[in-house]
């Protein structure tokens, strides 16, 4: 089950220190990576990466999303390696941004197509035909995400084993998106959904939950059962 519990990411959502430090100690045991978001970060600031190693996160995942010219990209980069964080998300409309950058133990993943969006959100950004599909957007994003020098990608659960066919086995595919009913549950603001364990299956190398622990009666009991999906995916 070890391989399994470090390949879920748990979706610190909240606005509260106290509350994801008590998130943390209450779910280090079921959760591989805690991942630092925007409405904390802008809540709580760069504390808080601390705050939560010292509540127990073993691995901590900084999903600012950054996206900005290469010169600010960079600086900011090395201010959020500096805090030692495991995990950075950018990101990456130019080739080489961070060519020749030394993050040591941070790795960049890349944001393709948020899994909020679909084909008709696509084209009403302005995306040709040929491109509404999101699976070929991410496609083509992937490239310059490793083009620009990330690790990995961040992705949807439908487009995970094109992305492990596209980056190799070494790449981080990660999957927020994630209901345990798949397409019966709250989809919330998520439109390319998929389970954990067919997420897994397909290449995913990590899966990124929120609400579906957050929100649920018993959150430990929700992790370990996304655990257990994991496991089955794996096997
Ligand atoms: O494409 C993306 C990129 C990031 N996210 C983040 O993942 C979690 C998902 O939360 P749920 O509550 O499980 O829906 C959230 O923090 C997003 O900012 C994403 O959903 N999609």
């Amino acid at each position: 089950m070890e391989k399994a519990r470090e390949r879920l990411i748990f979706a610190l959502d909240v606005d509260s220190a106290e509350e994801a430090e008590l998130l943390v100690r209450m779910l280090a045991p079921e959760v591989g990576v805690f991942k630092l978001g925007l409405e904390l970060f802008v809540s709580q600031g760069p504390q808080m990466v601390e705050r939560l190693r010292r509540a127990g996160a073993n691995a901590i995942f900084l999903d600012l999303k950054l996206h900005d010219i290469p010169a600010t990209m960079r600086a900011a980069a090395k201010a959020a390696a500096r805090m030692g964080v495991d995990l950075l998300t950018c990101h990456c409309d130019q080739v080489g941004i961070f060519d020749g950058l030394d993050l040591g133990r941070t790795r960049l993943l890349g944001v393709t197509v948020l899994t909020s969006l679909g084909t008709e959100d696509l084209l009403a950004m302005g995306y040709p035909e040929e491109l509404s599909d999101p699976a070929r957007l991410v496609e083509k994003r992937a490239r310059l995400a490793i083009d620009a020098g990330c690790a990995g990608v961040v992705a949807s659960g439908h487009e995970a084993a094109a992305m492990r066919e596209l980056l190799g086995p070494e790449a981080l595919v990660v999957c927020p998106g994630i209901r345990l009913g798949g397409g019966e549950d709250n989809p919330d603001d998520q439109k390319r959904i998929m389970t954990p364990q067919r997420a897994i299956a397909a290449g995913a190398s990590h899966i990124v939950v929120g609400r579906p622990i957050r929100k649920a009666e018993d959150p430990v009991a929700a992790a370990r059962k996304i655990v257990e999906g994991i496991a089955q995916g794996l096997a």
